[in-house]
């Protein structure tokens, strides 16, 4: 996103839910250069909250209102089902001019832009969970009222989380089913090759190191190289030989068809969540 123009340091953030994206997006925004005075984070979990204030030094509380005042960039990181209360009870304490950041799967920009003072900018972000390791994937859309500049701003904060581009909104429910719900599908696949594994006689821990290093070794492939998948799945492929035997199967047991169908059947919950939750 280099087009995009630079953004005014923030100095101020409110994190609304410390759960797991919460905090990949605190530790972030720390990396960001937002000062850790500078946060504060609303969890209503004390225990969690502790954690993060002691791990992060950050300000924490439980009262939504008193987390959002004064902050220039509210991140909304709580569960879809819990974010309409939350607005309720924070619009009239937003500092003028706050942009909102939700990472909410489902939620619309219009949504929030219903329930929050007119004119309010929101970003609609979906992140992914690599991002807790710098690893992650997101994309940025912007609401009504938001400028190219907030969009540089939520850019710039979410910087180390790693990759982020920006999307139209429109694509924000596929966006979620192939990066925001991608990795638990990537953990799924390299549970199966472990248990497969496993099923040939390797033991547990052994299949388990194999295919996780198969997974890192095969994307690092893909990232180094920059060849297509299709390139690299030929060049493993000998003719008449095992993984010719091991990719038939795929195409027996319709393994590229389960992807498209999981993929469809995310996009299809996210808009379901919207439909249910904004009504
Ligand atoms: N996990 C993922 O892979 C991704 C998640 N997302 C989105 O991120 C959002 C958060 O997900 P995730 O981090 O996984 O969820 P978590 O349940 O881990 O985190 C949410 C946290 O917010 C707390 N909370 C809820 N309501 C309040 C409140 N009113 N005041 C203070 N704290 C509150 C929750 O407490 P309690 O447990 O008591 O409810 C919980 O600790 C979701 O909207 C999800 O769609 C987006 C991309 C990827
Ligand atoms: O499963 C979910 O709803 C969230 C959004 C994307 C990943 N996790």
């Amino acid at each position: 996103m280099s087009e995009a123009p630079p953004a005014a340091p923030v100095r101020s953030v409110a994190l609304l839910g410390g759960g797991v994206m919460g905090e990949a997006i605190l530790a972030a925004v720390l990396r960001a250069g937002v000062p850790a005075g500078g946060v504060a984070v609303c969890e209503r979990r004390a225990e969690r909250a502790d954690e993060l204030r002691d791990r992060y030094g950050v300000r924490t509380t439980d009262d939504l209102a008193d987390a959002v005042r004064g902050a220039e960039v509210v991140v909304v990181a709580l569960k879809p089902g819990d974010v309409r209360a939350a607005l309720t009870e924070v619009t009239d304490h937003l500092a003028p001019g706050a942009v909102v950041l939700s990472v909410a799967a489902g939620l619309t920009t219009a949504f929030y832009e219903r329930l929050l003072p007119e004119g309010t900018p929101v970003l609609r972000v979906m992140p992914n969970t690599p991002a807790l390791v710098g690893a992650g994937a997101s994309a940025v859309a912007p609401g009504r009222s938001a400028t190219p500049e907030h969009v540089a701003t939520g850019t710039a904060l979410l910087a180390a989380t790693g990759l982020v581009v920006a999307a139209a909104e429109k694509d924000m429910d596929a966006v979620t089913a192939i990066s925001g719900s991608g990795p638990a599908y990537v953990f799924a696949l390299v549970d199966a090759l472990a248990e497969a594994g496993v099923v040939l006689g390797l033991t547990r821990d052994r299949a388990l190191e194999l295919a996780t290093a198969t997974f890192r070794g095969a994307v690092a492939l893909l990232d180094e190289t920059g060849e297509h998948p299709v390139v690299l799945r030929e060049r493993v492929t000998s003719p008449g030989g095992t993984t010719a035997a091991g990719l038939r199967q795929f195409d027996a047991h319709a393994v590229r068809a389960a992807v498209v169908a999981a993929a469809e059947a995310a996009r299809d919950r996210s808009r379901a969540l919207s439909a249910e939750l904004e009504g």
